[in-house]
């Protein structure tokens, strides 16, 4: 078949399937509004196939494999887009979800004659692929085919023509699905199991917060009636990143999943009983000087967030938790007696995995309940006589102990093992900030641990918990949302090169993996970065200079584009003025849609952005409590920029005090965010970490 016959052929095809998803659209029939349960029932299943006839009128789907069961005579054609679609009258399947079993060969299939099998939920079915095909359709039309594989022809490796295709384009403000492009080993990790803690080590740009939404899209199919997407939970770094990626899921058709960052989420499960103290900005203390190594490393919040405190925090817990059953009787008046031993008894019938706190009330209840029905059985009708005996019982069970999580956490702190863990002074602090009701960011994994362990959840438990920016997490963080889960089920993404907040983060993901159990963990690694262009992807390699973290370097996809600049921009002033030239270059340009300067602190940023302004150059500069990102051109402190990208990216201030030799990781994140352009200024002199590198310096 011809080139131009298969085009013609696709075409009509799309045409076809487009007036099927019409006609269905047509005869969805009215909303219903009633109050008939079953009618509503009925509604939410009509309104979500609305909506994922919507998405596949946008574009009923992408690609195309044919593929040969073994028992059958002749190869199918398969066609895989965004949602399934049937034929309304005759249910024949006109495009296959992405998701479906099936459709995983789509995504697993490399090329070659050898046959290949898919998982079916009625075991592996074999057979041979006969043709790859990518398609692209836009507004309902085909705009172009692509085949990645013809058995019988011998260019025998699948070169992803497509996917380079879509890497070239320029970005806007939001993050995109990809389940055109997934790759194959992305695919793998979309697909694994539900109950499973999946880590995912992966380097800048190698689409891990993509992967991991598109893992919640395919648990939610393939699990569909067990898990929901109200039980499921995104932890994101910060707001202004939430709003970057809220676009993926519903393009994906999946709503409700709560989307939060760990401190907005560990305070509410906290009640307002305690608030973040304003007057400390971990950032600026962090990232507005240099700090070193060392001071990182040995900093309250890592030891705070260590196994080492949290083994403080479980003896302590267990210590309250033996003290449930009193020492002493309780023998209100002679010969009417509760003794441990009953009290024992009683609680045995008890879930003793119930939390302390639940226990503990319905202890009190049972001795309350003890207390009248003993008066009933002696017909005691003295009422001041009553008094006296519920104020004696009052007594009795202000001896069982009852804490709130701040002040069991104060009591901790005021011990001397604690103060020897983290230092008498530190410890002080903290309780001196704890009795006004204000703490700092790492309290919050111990607060909220022990609160979760002394009084329990009362949401139910979540089915599935995304942890996105990982490596910024303590394993402290991991045990306080394993409270939250009846069984592992996680997705943990992250990047240990991309590290930067070494003061409260993990070294290696042993330390993170070590808490699940081996037979429920799995460790996947991305070494391929599809974000940013090869020159670019090479550059930022080099800033990071081989420091591993037993990490291996990004492997760029092969798409070149321009060298990266490194420039001396001579004075302060002049480089100023050189930021706002380059700017109105690249805006002269067209091709950049998102474009970003990015300076080391937010004092730096806050002088860009008002060059900037003064010269008539509109520019948004993000601040630590942004909630949304807006696009067009951006003025961040490299520290925010973390999980965002941008089509051309100018990194203002590369000189050798913003970018000491600590800062590696910070400058590998900032040269890191870069589609396509990428350059460097400074003034003085240029930062270690580029002059040492065997690049051409302009
Ligand atoms: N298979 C793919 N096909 C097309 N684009 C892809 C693919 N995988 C990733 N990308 C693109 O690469 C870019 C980076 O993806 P993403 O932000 O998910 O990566 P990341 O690993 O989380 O990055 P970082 O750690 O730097 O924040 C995005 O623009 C995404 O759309």
């Amino acid at each position: 078949m011809t080139v131009q016959s298969a085009f013609q052929e696709e075409a009509a095809r799309v045409e076809n399937v487009l007036k099927h998803i019409h006609e269905q659209l047509r005869t969805i029939g009215p909303r219903y509004t009633g109050n008939d349960f079953t009618e509503q029932m009925l509604e939410i299943q009509r309104e979500q196939r609305q909506q994922r006839l919507e998405v596949a009128q946008r574009e009923p789907y992408f690609g195309r494999i044919d593929f040969q069961e073994i028992v059958h005579p002749a190869p199918r054609p398969l066609y895989i887009g965004k949602a399934g679609v049937a034929h309304e009258k005759s249910n024949e399947v006109l495009v296959v979800d992405w998701r479906a079993p099936v459709a995983s060969l789509f995504y697993a299939f490399s090329g070659g004659e050898a046959p290949v099998t898919y998982e079916s939920p009625d075991g592996d079915v074999e057979g041979t692929v006969h043709l790859k095909r990518n398609l692209m359709v836009r507004d309902g039309k085909l705009e172009r085919v692509v085949d990645s594989y013809v058995r019988g022809q011998e260019e025998e490796s699948v070169t992803d023509e497509f996917l380079l295709y879509r890497l070239g384009e320029s970005k806007d403000n939001k993050l995109r699905d990809i389940v055109s492009t997934i790759q194959q080993e992305q695919d793998r990790i979309i697909r694994t199991d539900k109950n499973k803690a999946v880590f995912i080590q992966g380097v800048a740009g190698s689409g891990k917060t993509t992967v991991a939404l598109h893992r919640l899209a395919y648990l939610l199919y393939r699990y569909a009636g067990a898990i929901r997407a109200e039980r499921m939970v995104i932890f994101a770094p910060n707001r202004m990143f939430l709003d970057y990626i809220s676009g993926v899921l519903p393009e994906l058709g999946v709503g409700d999943i709560l989307q939060t960052t760990f401190a907005e989420w560990a305070l509410e499960q906290l009640d307002g009983a305690v608030r973040l103290d304003e007057a400390f900005d971990p950032f600026t203390y962090w990232f507005e000087h240099q700090r070193s190594k060392e001071e990182m490393d040995t900093a309250t919040s890592r030891v705070k967030g260590s196994l080492a405190f949290k083994a403080l925090v479980d003896e302590k817990l267990t210590l309250t938790e033996s003290s449930l059953i009193p020492v002493e009787s309780f023998e209100p008046m002679a010969g009417w007696k509760v003794t441990p031993a009953m009290i024992v008894e009683w609680l045995s019938t008890d879930d003793s995995n119930e939390p302390y706190m639940k226990r503990r009330a319905r202890l009190v209840s049972r001795l309350k309940r003890w207390l009248e029905s003993e008066w009933k059985a002696r017909r005691l009708t003295d009422k001041t006589l009553k008094t006296k005996l519920s104020t004696k019982l009052s007594a009795y069970t202000k001896k069982i102990p009852s804490f709130t999580a701040p002040q069991l956490y104060s009591s901790l702190l005021g011990e001397a093992a604690a103060q020897e863990l983290l230092g008498t002074e530190a410890c002080k602090n903290t309780i001196k900030s704890l009795k006004k009701k204000f703490i700092l960011p790492e309290d919050l994994a111990p607060l909220v641990y022990i609160q979760l362990r002394m009084y329990g959840n009362e949401q139910p438990p979540y089915d599935h918990i995304v942890i996105d920016e990982a490596q910024d997490y303590s394993p402290f963080q991991l045990e306080a949302l394993k409270q939250c889960q009846r069984q592992p089920s996680m997705t943990v993404l992250g990047d240990l090169q991309q590290g930067i907040h070494g003061y409260a983060g993990i070294h290696s993901w042993k330390e993170q993996t070590a808490l699940f159990p081996e037979a429920d963990t799995g460790y996947f690694e991305l070494d391929r970065s599809y974000r940013s262009t090869m020159e670019i992807i090479d550059f930022a390699n080099l800033v990071l200079g081989g420091m591993g973290d037993g990490v291996k370097p990004a492997v760029p996809v092969f798409r070149s584009g321009e060298a990266v600049d490194v420039v001396d921009a001579g004075s302060n002033e002049e480089r100023l003025a050189g930021v706002v030239q380059t700017v109105k270059e690249w805006q002269a340009t067209g091709h950049y849609r998102t474009m970003a300067v990015l300076g080391r602190t937010a004092r730096a940023c806050a002088a860009i952005a008002a060059e900037l302004e003064a010269a008539g150059v509109p520019c948004s500069l993000v601040e630590s409590k942004q909630e949304a990102y807006g696009g067009g051109l951006t003025v961040v402190p490299a520290y925010l920029a973390k999980g965002l990208e941008f089509d051309a990216v100018l990194i203002a201030d590369a000189d050798a005090d913003s970018f000491g030799s600590n800062d590696a990781k910070l400058l590998y994140v900032a040269c890191t965010r870069a589609l396509h352009k990428l350059k460097l200024m400074y003034s003085g002199k240029l930062t270690t970490l580029v002059a040492e590198q065997p690049v051409a310096v302009g």
